[in-house]
């Protein structure tokens, strides 16, 4: 990416990405992440096949990031020829630094950016270094994606979960939409103490089809900030890894 310099925060963003995308390997296929920090990811990519010969093929989660991947001529799979995944690398709204247990889905790609998640072996997830959280929901709300009908009904349920409820909307008042063609509810639940408990209420709920709470997915976070970068791991791998 090219034009003006990029202010600190879109750097740090920038030089996460960049770390994140070394371990990207001739052969892989790669699910690519959706808003700013994962652009990054993608141009480097796309700089990478362009200069350096890498050969990989690639989903991405969301029509932008689709748009993106062609420009920078990452060729394009399908889960019918790769239903498993090497790695994912994406981006994140808030990050639990002890559990690596995410929110996402600010830029609504949720959906799409958990079907990827899963089918990855690697989530590694790119972000500058002001998403820690102690405690998911403390920055963000939780965004819920429903579907268009019955969603007062959908979000009434998850206000008794004890969310305030809002649905997403553009400036003009009209309802945002995914890429999917759904609602997204954002769900501000203060500081979520237990998320697992949470996430299976939001499932229980009927017209529910995706939330942004990405729990026990993410096997490694690299984030950039003023004291450089930090690369994470999910605390039950490192004692693991310690060990041996
Ligand atoms: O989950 C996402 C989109 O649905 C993004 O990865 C998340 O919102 C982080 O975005 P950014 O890198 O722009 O801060």
């Amino acid at each position: 990416m090219t034009g003006q310099p990029l202010d600190p925060a879109a750097l740090f963003k920038q030089q996460a990405a960049i770390q994140a995308a070394t371990l990207v390997k001739d052969g892989m296929a790669v699910g690519l992440g959706t808003g700013s920090t994962a652009t990054f990811v993608v141009a480097e990519l796309g700089r990478r096949i362009r200069e350096e010969g890498l050969r990989i093929c690639a989903i991405p989660t969301s029509d932008a990031t689709e748009a993106q991947a062609r420009e920078e001529g990452i060729p394009l799979t399908s889960f019918g020829e790769h239903p498993d995944l090497d790695i994912a690398i994406d981006g994140a709204d808030e990050i639990e630094p002890g559990t690596l247990n995410l929110v996402k889905g600010r830029g609504g790609a949720l959906l799409r950016e958990k079907i990827v998640a899963a089918a990855a072996k690697q989530l590694v997830i790119v972000a500058d270094a002001s998403k820690y959280v102690e405690h998911l929901g403390m920055l963000c709300p939780v965004p819920v994606e429903v579907v268009p009908f019955g969603w007062e009904s959908a979000a009434t349920r998850l206000a008794r979960l004890g969310a305030h409820v809002a649905p997403r909307k553009h400036r003009d008042g009209s309802f945002y939409l995914t890429d999917e063609k759904n609602l997204i509810m954002d769900c501000v639940f203060g500081p979520i103490e237990d998320p697992d408990t949470l996430s299976q209420s939001i499932y229980g709920i009927v017209g529910v089809i995706e939330h942004g709470l990405f729990l026990h997915m993410a096997t490694q976070t690299i984030t950039a900030g003023p004291e450089g970068i930090k690369i994470l791991e999910p605390a039950r791998k490192q004692a693991t890894q310690g060990a041996l």
